[in-house]
């Protein structure tokens, strides 16, 4: 790392961001100070050059490539999208895509965009739940333009790992989800966590993310990487703990903290908005960022952009032009639904025996046939039975989409994971009605090749 001294030093906490000054000051922040504690010229450049990273960025854009669908844990918080146009949170995209789709997507953004300088894996998932394709991604978009900077977000808990193989990627600026170090307030935010092909839960679970995250981080820096971290804010929940958490996050050499607010809805179908847990206000939000901010440097710009946002922040451009010629979309999909009545979604994916399986392009809606799986939930068991999920997956095989009236947080997860989406949406809608409608979704995201007429017929 180069080491010519600037005028940019450490300056106590920065509210609204100068981009170039920190407190985070103490040895920990290992590669990224010069002795007297000033940022060296090339970590200025990176963090000045960069729209989340510093509000001079503010003339460089950014493109998240939506290459990672599954997670290894799962948040409270949290319920990703795979074929949403209309929502803009985190964890929802239109349409996923391979590690050359994203490339290519990235050339296109570039040559109408050519300040897109900053090129981001941010989800759907987890990128290093995802490592494959996000390398492949990663190295991909290098090889097409050396010049940009590679960035990561990740909840931390395959980092130690991949720390080398990001930093041989040349990712740059690396954003960590932390949002406690307390398992007794982390088992409150996350119901499981996969680590060592085991589902932790509870307390162990919540400890054993806090110690990698931590870990990770410090490997990160070690690295050289800028590790921005952001903490969900979540009142009632680890609000009263934002200052000890910033504290530790100093002591680990973290470069910038953005305490972003709760994003909560019923509408999202989490286990956050479904019980009430309600978002935080503007004020406990800057409370919360003056208590951070007497340790670390403050974010207080971040959009909380979807996993496929493009363009400058706050100023997103709409892809669906794109979606239509990037190659890949399909000309029909499979789509399971759990019927018991044989005219409504009106069955549980848990309590299904059989799914209906229609294949849906633009022109026609095709029922094909009747596939028998094992039923999933056995009891009151919906959420321990890997073994029965498998036997689904392989029921479901070629299927895109499962139409269901109701259905649990695991096997959701799991069908995610396999590249199946689920969807409540249309519960109690006649099949025919909800096929249509899932039909139009999909010509008007740009997943189903375009061509006119709509008809449904049994091929059965
Ligand atoms: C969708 S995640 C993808 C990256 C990675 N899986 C992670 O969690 O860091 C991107 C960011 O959005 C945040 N996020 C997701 N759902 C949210 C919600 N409902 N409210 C606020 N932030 C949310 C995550 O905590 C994370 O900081
Ligand atoms: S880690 Fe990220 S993608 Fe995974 S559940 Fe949490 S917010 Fe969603
Ligand atoms: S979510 Fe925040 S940090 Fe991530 S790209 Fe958007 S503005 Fe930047």
């Amino acid at each position: 790392m180069e080491q010519t001294q600037t005028s940019c030093k450490p300056s106590g906490t920065m509210p609204t961001g100068t981009g170039c000054s920190s407190q985070a000051s103490d040895d920990s922040a290992l590669g990224l100070k010069l002795d007297d504690g000033s940022l060296s010229a090339e970590v200025v450049n990176k963090v000045t050059t960069h729209p989340c990273y510093s509000p001079e960025g503010h003339k460089y854009a950014r493109i998240h490539l939506p290459v990672a669908p599954a997670c290894n844990i799962q948040c409270n918080y949290c319920n990703r999208k795979f074929d949403c146009s209309n929502e803009s949170r985190p964890g929802v995209v239109s349409k996923l895509l391979s590690p050359a789709q994203g490339a290519k997507r990235f050339s296109k953004v570039k040559e109408r965009i050519p300040q897109t300088n900053v090129v981001g894996i941010a989800g759907p998932g987890d990128p290093l739940a995802n490592p494959a394709a996000t390398l492949a991604t990663l190295k991909a978009v290098a090889l097409a333009e050396p010049d940009v900077h590679l960035c990561v977000s990740t909840n931390g808990l395959a980092l130690l790992e991949q720390v080398s193989a990001l930093k041989s990627a040349g990712v740059s600026h690396l954003t960590i989800t932390i949002n406690c170090i307390d398992a007794a307030i982390g088992e409150k935010i996350y119901p499981w966590v996969y680590f060592n092909h085991k589902r932790l839960r509870g307390r162990q679970a919540a400890q054993t993310l806090i110690d990698r995250q931590l870990a990770g981080l410090k490997a990160a820096v070690a690295a050289g990487m800028l590790v921005k971290v952001n903490t969900v804010l979540i009142p009632g929940i680890n609000d009263h703990h934002i200052e000890a958490l910033s504290q530790e996050l100093k002591n680990y050499g973290a470069l910038l903290h953005n305490i972003m607010p709760l994003i909560s809805d019923p509408a999202h179908g989490t286990y956050f908005g479904l019980t009430g847990q309600r978002q935080p206000t503007e004020d406990e939000v800057s409370t919360a960022r003056q208590a951070a901010g007497t340790n670390m440097a403050q974010m207080s710009h971040c959009q909380q952009c979807r996993a496929d946002a493009v363009g400058h922040l706050g100023q997103d451009v709409d892809l669906n032009d794109m979606a239509s010629s990037e190659s890949e979309v399909d000309s029909s999909v499979l789509v399971a639904v759990a019927s018991k009545s044989g005219v409504l979604i009106d069955q549980h994916f848990g309590y299904a025996q059989s799914f209906a399986i229609y294949r849906v392009s633009a022109t026609a809606i095709e029922r094909t046939e009747q596939r028998t799986v094992g039923q999933y939930c056995v009891g009151d068991d919906c959420d321990a039975a890997d073994s029965r999920m498998d036997a689904s997956l392989q029921a479901l095989s070629g299927v895109k989409h499962v139409l269901c009236s109701r259905i649990g947080m695991t096997p959701w997860q799991a069908l995610e994971q396999h590249g199946v989406m689920p969807s409540t949406e249309y519960a109690l809608f006649g099949i025919d009605d909800a096929l249509e409608q899932l039909q139009s979704q999909l010509l008007e995201n740009g997943q189903l090749q375009a061509v006119p007429s709509t008809t449904i017929k049994e091929a059965m």
